[in-house]
């Protein structure tokens, strides 16, 4: 299927203050025709769309990839590992969106590694670019099309367990998803059951062997004390939170939290991928008020402790990668 646009205003600037798109286009000129959606109406892709995204990724790679890599902000090193790669930039890809934020390098990489066949995002899309939900986590049913069986979803968070150190590592077990709490949710609109059920399930989300094999690597790679398991809040951003909303995340046993990843995992387990998530956490979050500057969260400080934290987020993942890859050789 051509022709097809999700118009919804998505018409952002790239932040250099190039405009990509207008009146809702998704700004790519390869001559697909515009149908008539809108965001009201139908917020999500039709499945012949996903596909047609996902042929052109199989096609043009010659691959179908098992393993689907989310690269969070400052990580796109993650997917700088993947040997022979073919990239996509994301421009080039029929009815994709772009990636507007630093940190987000807006390419999709293919190719192997550890002996894996992977894809990687290297750029995530956000709900505070503009994109409705089912657009942040169309990747994901792409990838799902393209073959993936497993999601590795990866973000910078801000530490609110007070045992948290920045630099540490938490292996996402659960999530507080605070957008679908306001009543959004990636998988609103008509569902189409050959992704997956009108009401899927979300206990177990986080994959408990991954989990267990992830901390076994991570005390072989002698970082046990910086990795935890814990549990992940996505907020709508772009904002940081106030210390009143870091206290109540708390209250309600959150453990870290970002404007990520929370739809990203709703949709791969809707169609029933198996999910690994981890979040770096480049920011303690103050839960008490005082008149530190420290206490005021930032992007670049977030980038540039993923910076220095990647060889460890890469090793983690490689290992995980070529355990999984060795299981099913
Ligand atoms: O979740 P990722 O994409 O890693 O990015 C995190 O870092 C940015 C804020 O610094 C936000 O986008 C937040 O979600
Ligand atoms: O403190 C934070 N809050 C929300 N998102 C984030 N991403 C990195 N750090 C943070």
């Amino acid at each position: 299927m051509t022709g097809y646009k999700v118009a919804n205003g998505n018409g952002h600037s790239n932040g250099n203050g190039n405009t990509k798109g207008t009146n809702g286009t998704n700004g790519h000129s390869n001559g697909h025709k515009s149908a008539d959606y809108t965001a009201q109406e139908n917020p999500t892709y039709p499945y012949e769309v996903i596909e047609e995204i996902a042929d052109f990724i199989t096609k043009g790679s010659g691959m179908r990839p098992k393993i689907g890599i989310i690269c969070g902000s400052g990580l796109g090193s993650l997917a700088d590992m993947i040997q022979d790669p073919k990239i996509f930039e994301y421009e080039k890809i029929p009815n994709f969106p772009v990636s507007t934020v630093e940190g987000h390098a807006g390419r999709l990489v293919v190719g192997t590694l550890e002996g894996a066949t992977v894809m990687a995002m290297q750029g995530r899309f956000h709900f505070y670019e503009g994109y409705p939900l089912a657009k942040c986590s169309m990747p994901v049913r792409v990838m799902k099309l393209c073959g993936v069986e497993y999601l590795f979803a990866t973000n910078a968070a801000g530490g609110i367990n007070p045992r948290f150190a920045v630099g540490d590592i938490m292996l996402m077990h659960d999530h507080v998803n605070m957008l679908g709490f306001a009543g959004n949710s990636p998988l609103q609109g008509p569902n189409d059951p050959r992704f997956g059920p009108r009401f899927p399930a979300l206990v177990n989300s986080y994959n408990k062997d991954l989990i267990n094999k992830a901390i076994e690597i991570a005390k072989a790679m002698g970082i046990e004390s910086n990795i935890h398991v814990g549990v992940y809040s996505c907020l709508g951003g772009p904002n940081y939170e106030t210390i009143a909303e870091l206290k109540a995340l708390r209250m309600m046993g959150v453990d870290a939290v970002g404007m990520s990843t929370v739809h990203e995992v709703i949709t791969a387990r809707h169609c029933d991928m198996k999910v690994f998530a981890f979040s770096l956490i480049t920011n303690k979050c103050a839960t008490e008020y005082s008149d530190k500057k420290d206490d005021e969260a930032n992007h670049d400080e977030v980038m540039a402790v993923a910076k220095n934290r990647q060889k460890a987020c890469c090793e983690l993942v490689s290992r995980l990668i070529r355990e999984i890859h060795l299981a099913s050789a």
